[in-house]
C-alpha cells in the first residue's frame, strides 16, 4: 500500500507491560503497515540499560543499542511520536537481582559497588546510578503532562462500577506527617531576574566554604532550597509508632524512593533503623562491616548476614522477631512470604498505595492476611496533608460511588524536570553541622539553612518556559473541555508563592472569557474537587510534579479502579508528542500470576488509548490521512471491547491479556472493513475482519488452554525473547490468520 514516512517508537520496557508487548505489536504492525507507518521498538527496560551502561564488558554479540540515549534525543525532534509503557524505577534491591540475572545468563556485568573505594569501583557506581530509581520518564518527559479519563472509559466505568471499600465513620485509619523539621517547614524559593550561575556551598566546623554544586540558571527560573532534620524525622517515627502500639492499630510507611531516588531511600532507613532499633544498637558494628544498608529496607540485613555463621543469623533473626513483641503490627507487602512494609523501599510506592488503602475502607493488610485500620505515615507533609482530607471526607460522606461520582484530570508542571522529580543531583545527605547555602554570581546569598549531620538538603529548578507552558496546556484543557480549572498554590509554600506569581502573569496571555480558572491552596482545591465530585461533576486539578503524580493515581483508581486506563499525554515542548500509556506501574504482581499460572490479568487499555491519540496526531502532523482513520477505527474499537466485557479477568483459564488483543483485533478490523472514508483501506482489512471472527472460538479456546499451569520465560529482568514469543503468542490459529495478511 503506502510507502513508509511515518514512524512511531514504541517501548519495550519491564514486567507486565513488556509481556503485553510480545503479543500486542505484532497486531498493532499488522494494522499500521496499512497506512504506511513503520512501528519500531526502543528497549528501555531496566535490564537493557544496564546492558547500554557497560559495553565494553561485553562481545559484540552481547552489546545493545542505548535505547534512552537514542530516545532522549528523540525527544527534540518535532516529529517525534513515542509511545512508553512503565519501566521499573528499581531500588538497589531490584537493580542488584537484575545484575545477578543478567551475570547467570552470562553478562560480564560488574557488581554495584554498595561503598566504592576504588576509582574503578566509583566509576561503575556512577555508572549504576545514572540506572537507579525512575531514570527513565525524567529524560523522556520533554513537555508537561495531560493526564485524563477518556470519556469512553469513564461511561464504562460507571455503568460496570469496580468495587469500593466502605467506610466507616468509626475508622481509625488516618495520614501522619511531621510538624516540624522537614522539607516544608524549612522551604525556601527564589526566581532568577536575569541567567547565571548559582553556587551551592556548605560551611562546616572550620568555617571554610566547600563547593557542592555549581548550577547554571536560567533568567525566570524558580529555585528552592529545603531540607529534612535526620534527628526531628527519627522521633517523628518513634512517636509514630509508640502511638500505634498503645491504640493498637497498624503501622505502614509510604514514600517515593523510586522517583525521589536520593532523599526517600534515606527517609526510608532511617525509618528502618528505628523500628528494629534494639537490632541496628546491638550489631551496627557488625552490619557496618557486612555492608548491610539500612535505605535497601531490612532484605539488606537477611541479605548479608548470609555469610554468617548459622548461630549468629538465627540470633539476629530472633532478635529481629523481639521487636515486632513491643512494637505495633506493621503492614505487609505479602503476608504469606512475611514481606513486611520495611522489607525493600520499592515495594511500597506512595502515589499507588495510598489510593489502593483509600479503595479498601482505609485499611492494608496485616500479618495474618486481615484488613486493619492503619496509620498512614509520610513524613515529608507538604503533601500529606491531602490524603487526610480524603480520609476526613470518606469518613464524613461515606466512599465515592463509582456509578455516579464525576472526573478529576490533571494538567500536570513536569517539563524540564520540573520541582523535587529533578532534585536528585542537588540532594545531599550532610556528613557534619554547619550552613547550606546558596549565592548568586555577585556572592550574594540568596538562601539559607544551619543544618546537622544527618540532614537532607535538597535544592529544586523549575523553568519558567516549563511553567508558560504549563499555564497554557491549563487554559486549552479547561476551553476544550469546557470544565473548571484549579491551580493548586499553596500559600504557605515559598515555592508556591513564586509560582503564583508567574501563573497570573501568563494567564494574562490568554482569553479566559468564559472560563472558571481558580487558584487554591492544597487543602482548598481537594475539598473542592472532592465535593465537585461527590456530585458527579468534572474538575481538572493543575499542578506541580509530584502532585501530578499521586492525584492521578488516587482520583483515577477511586474513579476507574486503576489509573492503566488514564490517557496521558505529554506535548513536548519541541513540538513532538509523548504518549503514556496509563498513569500507573508495571504491576509485579501480575507477572508472578504468569509464571505460577500462565495468566497474565494485564489490562492493556492504556496502551489501545496512547495508541490511538498516536496515530491520530501522526495522521495530523505528517498528512496521513489513513492514520487518521486507523485512529478512529481503534477507539470505536476499544470501546467495543469495553461494552463487550472482553478486558482481561483475574482468573486463569478465562480470557487474559492475549485474548484481549485477539479482540482488540478483531473489532479494529471490523471497523476499517465498515468505514467509509477509504475504501481501499476497508477492502485490504475485509478478510482479516472475516477470517478473524471465523475463527473467534477457536482463537478463544487456544489461548484459554495454555492457561493453568506455569510459564517458563527463563528470566524476570531478561527473559528469553523467543520463550516470550511463544508464552504471550500460544495461538496458532491467531498467528497465522495475521501472518495471512502481512504477507
Ligand atoms: N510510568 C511509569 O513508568 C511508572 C512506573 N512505575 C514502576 O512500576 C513498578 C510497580 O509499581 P507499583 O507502585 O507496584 O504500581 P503498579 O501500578 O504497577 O501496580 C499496582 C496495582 O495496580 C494494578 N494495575 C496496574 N496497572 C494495571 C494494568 N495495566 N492492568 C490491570 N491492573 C493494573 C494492579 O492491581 P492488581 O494486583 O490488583 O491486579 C497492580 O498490582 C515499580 O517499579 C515502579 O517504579 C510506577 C508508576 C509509573
Ligand atoms: O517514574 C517513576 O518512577 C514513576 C512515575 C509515576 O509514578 C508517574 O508518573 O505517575
Ligand atoms: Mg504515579
Amino acid at each position: 500500500m503506502t510507502t513508509k514516512q511515518s514512524t512511531i517508537v514504541y517501548t519495550l520496557t519491564d514486567e507486565a507491560p513488556a509481556l503485553a508487548t510480545y503479543s500486542l505489536l505484532p497486531i498493532i504492525r499488522t494494522f499500521t503497515d496499512a497506512a504506511g507507518i513503520d512501528v519500531t521498538l526502543s528497549d528501555i527496560s531496566l535490564a537493557g540499560r544496564v546492558l547500554a551502561a557497560f559495553p565494553e564488558r561485553l562481545t559484540d554479540e552481547q552489546r545493545v543499542a542505548d535505547g534512552l540515549a537514542e530516545l532522549g534525543e528523540l525527544t527534540q525532534d518535532p516529529h517525534a511520536n513515542i509511545i512508553k509503557l512503565p519501566n521499573i524505577s528499581a531500588s538497589v534491591p531490584q537493580l542488584r537481582a537484575c545484575i545477578k540475572e543478567l551475570q547467570s545468563q552470562g553478562y560480564d556485568v560488574p557488581d554495584f559497588p554498595e561503598n566504592p573505594k576504588t576509582d574503578e569501583d566509583k566509576a561503575i557506581r556512577e555508572a549504576y546510578t545514572k540506572v537507579l530509581g525512575s531514570a527513565v520518564n525524567p529524560v523522556l518527559r520533554q513537555g508537561n503532562s495531560d493526564r485524563r479519563a477518556p470519556a469512553a472509559v469513564k461511561a464504562f466505568a460507571r455503568k460496570y462500577p469496580h468495587s469500593m471499600g466502605a467506610w466507616n465513620k468509626a475508622s481509625r485509619s488516618h495520614a501522619d506527617y511531621m510538624n516540624g523539621g522537614d522539607f516544608f517547614s524549612s522551604e525556601q524559593s527564589v526566581t532568577m531576574d536575569k541567567a547565571q550561575t548559582v553556587r551551592i556551598e556548605f560551611i562546616g566546623q572550620d568555617g571554610k566554604p566547600q563547593l557542592k554544586k555549581e548550577l547554571a540558571l536560567q533568567q525566570g527560573e524558580v529555585l528552592d532550597s529545603m531540607f529534612m532534620s535526620a534527628k526531628a524525622l527519627e522521633s517523628f517515627f518513634e512517636q509514630t509508632l509508640q502511638e500505634c502500639k498503645e491504640a493498637g492499630v497498624m503501622w505502614s510507611l509510604h514514600v517515593k524512593a523510586t522517583m525521589m531516588k536520593v532523599s526517600h531511600p534515606i527517609v526510608f532507613g532511617h525509618a528502618v533503623k528505628v523500628f528494629y532499633k534494639e537490632v541496628f544498637d546491638k550489631y551496627g558494628k557488625l552490619f557496618d562491616e557486612l555492608g548491610v544498608n539500612p535505605n535497601n529496607g531490612m532484605s539488606s540485613v537477611y541479605d548479608k548476614i548470609k555469610s554468617l555463621p548459622q548461630s549468629t543469623q538465627e540470633e539476629i533473626e530472633e532478635a529481629i522477631h523481639d521487636c515486632y513483641e513491643h512494637r505495633p503490627e506493621l503492614a505487609m507487602v505479602d503476608s504469606v512470604k512475611g514481606i513486611t512494609n520495611l522489607h525493600v523501599p520499592s515495594d511500597v510506592i506512595v502515589d499507588a498505595s495510598m489510593p489502593a488503602m483509600i479503595r479498601n475502607s482505609g485499611q492494608m493488610w496485616g500479618r495474618d492476611g486481615k484488613l486493619k485500620d492503619t496509620k498512614a505515615v509520610m513524613p515529608e507533609s507538604t503533601y500529606a496533608r491531602i490524603y487526610q482530607e480524603v480520609i476526613n471526607f470518606c469518613k464524613t460522606n461515606g466512599a465515592f460511588d463509582p456509578r455516579t461520582m464525576g472526573s478529576v484530570s490533571n494538567v500536570g508542571l513536569m517539563a524540564m524536570k520540573a520541582e523535587e522529580y529533578g532534585s536528585h543531583d542537588k540532594t545531599f545527605e550532610l556528613t557534619e553541622n554547619g550552613t547550606m547555602r546558596v549565592l548568586n554570581e555577585a556572592g550574594e546569598v540568596l538562601m539559607q539553612h544551619d543544618v546537622e549531620k544527618g540532614d537532607i538538603w535538597r535544592a529544586c529548578q523549575t523553568k519558567d518556559a516549563a511553567i508558560r507552558d504549563w499555564v497554557k496546556l491549563a487554559v486549552n484543557r479547561a476551553r476544550n473541555s469546557d470544565t473548571p480549572a484549579v491551580f493548586w498554590l499553596d500559600d504557605e509554600r515559598a515555592h508556591d508563592n513564586e509560582l503564583r506569581k508567574k501563573v497570573e502573569h501568563y494567564l494574562q496571555e490568554h482569553d479566559l472569557n468564559g472560563l472558571s480558572i481558580h487558584l487554591m491552596s492544597y487543602n482548598e482545591a481537594i475539598r473542592f474537587s472532592m465535593e465537585r465530585m461527590k456530585r458527579g461533576k468534572d474538575t481538572i486539578s493543575v499542578t506541580g510534579n509530584v502532585l501530578r503524580d499521586y492525584l492521578t493515581d488516587l482520583f483515577p483508581i477511586m474513579e476507574l479502579g486503576t489509573s492503566a486506563k488514564m490517557l496521558s499525554i505529554v506535548p513536548m515542548l519541541a513540538g513532538g508528542g509523548m504518549y503514556e500509556t496509563g498513569a500507573g506501574g508495571s504491576a509485579p504482581k501480575h507477572v508472578q500470576q504468569l509464571m505460577e499460572e500462565n495468566h497474565l490479568r494485564w489490562d492493556s487499555l492504556g496502551e489501545f488509548l496512547a495508541l490511538a491519540v498516536s496515530l491520530e496526531e501522526l495522521g495530523i502532523k505528517e498528512g496521513n490521512d489513513r492514520a487518521k482513520v486507523l485512529a478512529a477505527c481503534l477507539d470505536k474499537a476499544t470501546e467495543q471491547l469495553l461494552d463487550n466485557g472482553k478486558s482481561p479477568s483475574r482468573r486463569a483459564g478465562e480470557l487474559d491479556n492475549r485474548g484481549s488483543h485477539f479482540y482488540l483485533a478483531m473489532y479494529w478490523a471490523q471497523e476499517l472493513a465498515a468505514q467509509g472514508d477509504d475504501a481501499e483501506l476497508a477492502a485490504h482489512f475485509a478478510p482479516l475482519a472475516k477470517s478473524l471472527a471465523d475463527n473467534e472460538d477457536k482463537i478463544v479456546s487456544e489461548l484459554n488452554a495454555v492457561q493453568g499451569n506455569s510459564a517458563g520465560v527463563q528470566g524476570y529482568y531478561h527473559a528469553d525473547p523467543a520463550a516470550l514469543e511463544k508464552v504471550m503468542r500460544p495461538s496458532a490459529t491467531l498467528n497465522q490468520t495475521l501472518a495471512q495478511l502481512n504477507g
